[in-house]
């Protein structure tokens, strides 16, 4: 393997309000350009431990983490770490699609603008590059101006993605981006995010095991809090070291 590593996570442990420990004792790369899929049964950890990835936990108070996640040289889990400028390097797209009620352009100029960016000509610019890149350009370019409410969720979906991908982040995490989609949605969004490695680095949560063996490149099989296996997608599905592994991926428990 000589990827290059774009986060390292390191002897993560991760506590809810409360002290209910959910993760324990993590240890991952993550690889640039590369889709990396968390998989595991219910309740194993997976969200939360895409959620330390730009420290949403830090929205609620009481939640505590222990340990390092290496970016850019840094370990983000400091608590000086700026939360706006990580948010914009390491975005996040969520289960539901989350449009903001405001027209299809402001959703993704709104990220701009907090950017500062306040040119006319620009903004348009970006943000069309940014919905052509999330593949609905075509689709709502005659009605930038009606709001996203007025999208299927399909469509409001690849918005939330044009949204995310606007600012330019390095990284993209997907908390099963389609797990509320029909069959076909899911497809498109499987692609986007298959096209979308090109210039940044995925991490995906998803239950649907033929999801993460279609899109991902490595996977991160999850277990009660901790990692029990990490490899190429590839081994995961077909020679995973570990019988846990094994039991998991061919339906024995789920
Ligand atoms: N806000 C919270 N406060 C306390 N415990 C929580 C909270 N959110 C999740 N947990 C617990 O942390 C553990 C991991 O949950 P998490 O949602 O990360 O799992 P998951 O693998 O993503 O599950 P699912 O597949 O159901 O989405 C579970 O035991 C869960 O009950």
């Amino acid at each position: 393997m000589s990827e290059n590593v774009k986060l390292q996570v390191k002897n993560l442990n991760f506590y809810y309000a409360g002290n209910k420990q959910a993760l324990k004792n993590i240890n991952m790369p993550v690889y640039e350009n590369k889709i990396t899929a968390l998989i595991g049964p219910f309740g194993c950890g997976k969200t939360t431990l895409l959620r330390c990835f730009n420290r949403m936990h830090d929205l609620y108070p009481g939640n505590r983490y222990e340990g390092e996640i290496i970016f850019e040289g840094k370990n983000i889990l400091e608590k000086d770490v700026d939360l706006m400028v990580l948010r914009s390097k390491i975005g996040m797209v969520f289960q539901k699609p989350t449009p903001f009620p405001m027209s299809i352009f402001e959703n993704v100029a709104y990220g701009l603008r907090l950017q500062g960016i306040k040119n006319k000509t620009e903004l348009q610019d970006r943000v069309e590059k940014a919905l052509k890149d999330a593949v609905i350009w075509d689709e709502v370019k005659d009605r930038l101006n009606v709001s996203a409410f007025s999208l299927s969720g399909g469509q409001q979906q690849r918005l939330c993605i044009a949204r995310a991908i606007a600012v330019k982040p390095e990284v993209i995490l997907f908390d099963e981006p389609t797990s509320a989609l029909d069959p076909i949605s899911t497809s498109k969004i499987e692609e986007l995010i298959v096209e979308l490695k090109k210039n940044h680095t995925i991490i995906i949560v998803t239950h649907n095991m033929q999801q993460a063996a279609r899109v991902s490149d490595y996977t991160a099989f999850m277990y009660l809090g901790e990692l029990i296996e990490f490899d190429l997608t590839d081994i995961i599905f077909t020679k995973p070291n570990k019988k846990l592994t094994e039991d998991y991926v061919s339906g024995k428990f789920g």
